[in-house]
């Protein structure tokens, strides 16, 4: 059998001779996801009245916002607020947990120049908060808040994007998937929606915005390449929204918007783009958006969040591994290290001989000067005893002459001389 390393660094590729199991992978995912639910969030901002509330419903088939059953007009606002609204809806058994948070005021109030600032915070607050979560020791109750998509309601103007919705989606386009839609798109004909999409393209290109569009990748097939392409040719959606349903001219009834000269229907793709958005956001590309959300916007705001605080990335983790090189590295430190050791002990080595030399030529001064004051000192005593001696000496010869005359005077008797011996006790000497 060749080994891995004969056929190269790269994987091998093998043929299975029989069914192992692995390839369930997917229906066990499946059937986690299912169990555990799903989050999504979803933001919409806009001017008042745009419509937001009751495409949201419309989408959602349920009163997820309450909605105006008449136009009124909004008082203009000091600023924008953020309101958020959950719900559990259930599909088939699969559970989604649903998060609207809608920005009222966006808009609204006379000057708008900096509308876009508080969006912009709440979504940075909703990573941090993440991020915090993930940075905590117990992170198996992750809550995940995080914004997966913004619908941008555009005004059905006709004359191209605002100052307000370019500075809005300039501001949030890296932080949040933009998906921009033609607000109550039935107050435009036909012909004008197609040249009024064209206009906010140019915009949008124009800005370097970037929005969120289907792609395809190598792995789909035909008809899935296909429909990404017919859902991307239709951004950005000219939408209608309805909660009521109305009498078609067939006596049926239908989601939709009545007129004097007929019905509008919500769900008709020949009267607006509401199912192409649908299929996109909650058939074929909810999973996509989370992902692109996690990986791709909150990465992103990580990475500079944590540069920002200091923190660095080591990118030899990223590197190859080549266990020659490693062994090869990791002798060079070896040597490095025991070099580093070696210079140490020398060091202290020639430290203790100083020290020890040092301490020596102190005791051979000090026993040399001893032996200075030891030898004045017996000198000293050598001329004592010099000069005793003399003293003495000079006593003896005087005693000497006494004696003779006492002998001179009493001739005839014999002189008592004393004993040497006696003479050393008496202290003679
Ligand atoms: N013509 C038309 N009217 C719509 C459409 N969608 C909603 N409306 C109407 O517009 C009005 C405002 O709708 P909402 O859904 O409350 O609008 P909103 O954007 O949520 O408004 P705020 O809650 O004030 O922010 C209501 O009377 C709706 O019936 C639409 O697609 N076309």
């Amino acid at each position: 059998m060749r080994s891995a390393q004969n056929q190269g660094s790269g994987a091998i590729k093998k043929k299975m001779n029989g069914y192992v199991g692995f390839s369930n992978f997917p229906n066990q995912e499946h059937r986690r996801s299912i169990k555990r639910g799903f989050n999504f969030t979803l933001m919409v901002v806009g001017e008042s009245g745009l419509g937001k509330s009751t495409l949201i419903n419309t989408l959602f088939e349920s009163k997820v916002y309450p909605t105006k059953e008449t136009e009124v007009e909004t008082p203009a606002r000091t600023g924008v607020e953020i309101t958020s609204v959950s719900a559990d809806i259930q599909e088939n058994g699969v559970r989604l947990r649903l998060s609207v948070v809608d920005t009222p005021g966006f808009g609204d109030s006379i000057n708008n120049d900096e509308a876009w600032r508080p969006i912009l915070e709440n979504i940075e607050s909703r990573f941090d908060a993440y991020l915090a979560q993930e940075n905590r020791v117990n992170r198996s109750k992750i809550v995940d808040n995080r914004v997966n998509a913004v619908l941008y309601f555009i005004r059905p103007s006709g004359h191209g994007l605002r100052a307000i919705d370019i500075e809005f989606m300039k501001h949030l386009h890296t932080r949040v998937n933009l998906i921009p839609v033609i607000a109550r798109a039935d107050t435009l004909a036909g012909r004008e929606v197609e040249t009024f999409k064209a206009r906010i393209m140019a915009d949008i290109n124009f800005h370097g915005i970037q929005i969120f569009k289907p792609v395809s990748d190598q792995f789909d097939d035909p008809e899935t390449v296909a429909d990404n392409k017919a859902i991307a040719s239709k951004v950005p959606f000219a939408v209608v929204g309805s909660e009521k349903l109305v009498d078609r001219e067939d006596g049926t009834k239908v989601r939709g918007r009545r007129y004097p000269w007929g019905v509008i229907e919500v769900e008709n793709e020949a009267h607006n783009d509401f199912v192409s958005l649908r299929q996109m956001l909650l058939r074929t590309h909810m999973e996509e958006l989370r992902d692109a959300t996690d990986v791709g916007l909150y990465e992103a705001y990580r990475t500079q969040k944590l540069l920002a605080l200091g923190h660095v990335q080591d990118n030899g983790v990223f590197r190859e591994f080549n266990p020659r090189q490693q062994l090869e590295e990791e002798e060079r430190l070896h040597g490095a290290k025991m070099g580093k050791l070696e210079a140490e002990m020398a060091a202290v080595f020639r430290q203790k001989v100083q020290e020890k030399e040092g301490k020596l030529k102190q005791s051979e001064e000090e026993l040399h000067s001893r032996h200075q004051q030891m030898k004045s000192v017996l000198e000293k005593q050598r001329l004592e005893l010099e000069e005793k001696r003399a003293r003495i000496g000079t006593g003896m010869q005087q005693q000497n002459t006494s004696i003779d005359v006492v002998a001179a005077a009493h001739p005839g008797e014999p002189v008592q001389r004393m004993p040497s011996k006696d003479k050393k006790k008496r202290g003679f000497f």
